[in-house]
């Protein structure tokens, strides 16, 4: 028995002295408290197992945004053997359909060993993960897919991985040539009807399944995959469907570990799955998936480290699947009406005084997360609960996944609304997306569902609408002279007629761009009529201005523009170069002083309006 300390942890960071995430170093430290634990032994009923080196120990956990941790032999190459079992199911599953799987093939826990010679009452294997249900599972790929039966397996296991996987020949001529056992239970499957394929054709497809190499790493990326669904956190690709999954982890949950997966639910309480090669993954559905190599195993044929690793990590972070603690009210990030937030759209004061007189006609709600069944629920409680609006905004850009319950639980909140003629308005939702194909599958004979990409537009035209319905009118094409401009406020009628005959008249054509971020700033502008936007180069809008209001007036403060001012509709403007701006100043100073105390009210509004929506973001 060595009593060596644990050997350097071959990390391409220095971890004593860089910092690092938290999570990292949690890991490093599982490895250092279980490296010197070295029960168990490593498996020789495949002669060739028994050359792993018992000291390899690598730790792997993978997230769902793609990042992937490493801890000492995590790239170290081993044999996949069980944990293929989950992968090959979860093919089978979206390649042949569930019937046919489903059929043959089992659900139940056995309590027995995974090379158990027994079958279930309707003779049949009773799970996938046993080696009964496993060569069954081969058996149909093999009986669908013929002579490209392993290489569908092995394309599939290496997306899952996200790389191309060898195979070790070693060890799958090793197993082919003493696995009397597994041959014993092909044969009663044979027997039974469950195999329809020779049994040393299916075999074959099972033991080279089997003697596919992976890395702790992969594993992490494998376990992951399932935990999101189905797509490669690395990739993007998605493998399998998330049908698939669900059923593939329910097998994982319940016979993943053998005789030992009572325990393990109870105790670790993450869909796992082990092999005699020494691997361990666990998968933790929409949080993270784990690899873990070390060989020496126990007596349910299990990595002894690799469950330690598990085991720690549930503990220590209160991972346990059945205490999830996702709080539905963390779906909400922003609720307000257009009384508290209203749109950055400059309004004419008929315009102002509709909207002020109907503040809560338009509701909007800012979703962030997943559209689960209870973060919908949540949601439409929060709507039952307060006067209802005329229009609600749901601004989806934050959402990253909808569930099937959720999708049809928003649907029911949209027709509900429909009922009681609340118009309902998306925002931050391409039509180019899934989303918005399994939204509209679900709404599409709703009459009240409209969409704008921008947050800000999909205000503005609800904006408009009650403004409509109040009598008022939007008027694009009115024109203002200078004498309206905020900017110019308390000059004298000469100034301003002096300012005027600096101006030039600029015409624009609609989606004319005006002015270019990064462009030198050495003229300011008062809008005549027309609309126009104001975006910072990542295309987030910061306003719309309309008639009587001035932009490209920073140009009195900054030698650069700082954003792109585009048309919305055809327009004019009055545009006043910098320096004959100056030489207005240096004849009229009072004047000049007026308009800079004009411009500091204009930006203090402004800063107040960002203080507000930031305050909305932040409420608890
Ligand atoms: N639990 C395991 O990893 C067993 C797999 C091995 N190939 C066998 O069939 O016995």
């Amino acid at each position: 028995m060595t009593t060596e300390q644990p050997k350097p942890i071959r990390h391409p960071q220095h971890w004593a002295t860089a910092a690092m995430p938290p999570l990292q170093r949690f890991l490093a430290g599982c490895h250092a408290e279980f490296w010197p634990d070295h029960d168990g032994a490593v498996a020789n009923y495949i002669p060739e197992l028994g050359k792993a080196d018992p000291a390899h120990f690598g730790i792997s956990l993978a997230t769902l945004d793609g990042h992937v941790y490493e801890v000492g032999d995590s790239r170290v190459p081993f044999t996949i053997q069980s944990m293929s079992k989950p992968f090959v199911f979860a093919i089978a599953l979206d390649a042949l359909g569930s019937d046919q799987v489903e059929r043959v093939i089992g659900v139940e826990p056995s309590g027995d060993p995974f090379n158990s010679i027994r079958l279930n009452a309707e003779n049949h294997p009773f799970n996938p993960m046993v080696n009964a249900g496993a060569i069954a599972c081969s058996g149909l790929v093999r009986q669908a897919r013929h002579g490209d039966a392993f290489e569908t397996i092995r394309d599939a296991l290496g997306r899952f991985a996200g790389r191309r996987l060898d195979v070790d020949d070693a060890v799958f001529t090793s197993e082919a040539a003493t696995g009397d056992r597994n041959r014993a239970i092909a044969y009663l499957l044979r027997t039974s009807d469950v195999l329809k394929e020779p049994v040393d054709d299916v075999l074959a497809v099972y033991f080279r399944q089997c003697a596919v190499l992976v890395t702790a790493r992969d594993c992490a990326i494998m376990a992951a995959t399932l935990a999101n669904r189905g797509v490669n956190p690395v990739t993007g690709e998605q493998v399998v469907t998330p049908y698939a999954v669900s059923r593939t982890l329910a097998v994982m949950t319940s016979s993943g570990m053998y005789d030992f997966a009572g325990e393990w639910i109870y105790r670790v309480g993450i869909p796992a799955k082990s092999g005699v090669g020494g691997g361990i993954l666990a998968s933790l559905p929409a949080r993270l998936g784990l690899g873990s190599y070390s060989p020496r195993l126990d007596g349910h044929g299990n990595s002894v480290r690799g469950i330690k690793v598990c085991e720690a990590l549930s503990a220590h972070y209160g991972l346990h699947m059945l205490n999830r603690s996702d709080d539905a009210r963390t779906s909400i990030i922003a609720d307000y009406d257009i009384g508290a937030n209203p749109s950055r759209r400059s309004r004419r004061a008929q315009e102002r005084d509709i909207l002020a007189a109907h503040p809560d006609a338009v509701r909007v709600l800012e979703l962030v997360g997943t559209l689960s069944f209870s973060n919908v629920d949540y949601v439409s409680r929060q709507l039952a609960g307060s006067a209802r609006p005329q229009f609600v905004i749901f601004d989806l850009h934050r959402v990253t996944a909808m569930t099937q319950a959720g999708l049809r639980l928003l649907a029911e909140l949209f027709r509900e609304l429909a009922d009681f003629h609340v118009t309902v308005v998306l925002s931050g939702i391409r039509r180019s997306s899934a989303e918005w194909q399994e939204i509209t599958e679900r709404t599409g004979d709703l009459g009240n569902v409209r969409d704008f990409y921008l947050l800000d537009t999909a205000i503005e035209w609800a904006e408009d609408q009650i403004v409509y319905r109040y009598g008022g009118a939007i008027d694009f094409i009115e024109t203002t002279e200078l004498a309206e401009q905020p900017l110019l406020a308390g000059l004298s009628g000469d100034e301003r007629h002096e300012l005027a005959a600096l101006a030039t008249i600029k015409h624009y054509q609609q989606g004319e761009r005006i002015l270019a971020a990064g462009e030198p700033a050495n003229s300011l502008f008062f809008l005549r009529s027309g609309v126009i936007h104001v975006t910072l180069p990542d295309g987030i809008r910061l306003a719309t201005l309309t008639a009587g209001q001035c932009f490209g007036e920073m140009a009195l403060l900054e030698p650069l523009r700082s954003a792109d001012v585009v048309a919305d509709f055809s327009a004019t403007a009055f545009e006043i170069t910098l320096d004959d701006f100056e030489r207005f100043r240096a004849r009229h100073p009072k004047a000049g002083e007026r308009i800079m105390r004009n411009l500091a009210q204009l930006l203090a509004e402004r800063l107040t309006i960002a203080n507000a929506r930031l305050n909305l973001l932040a409420a608890d």
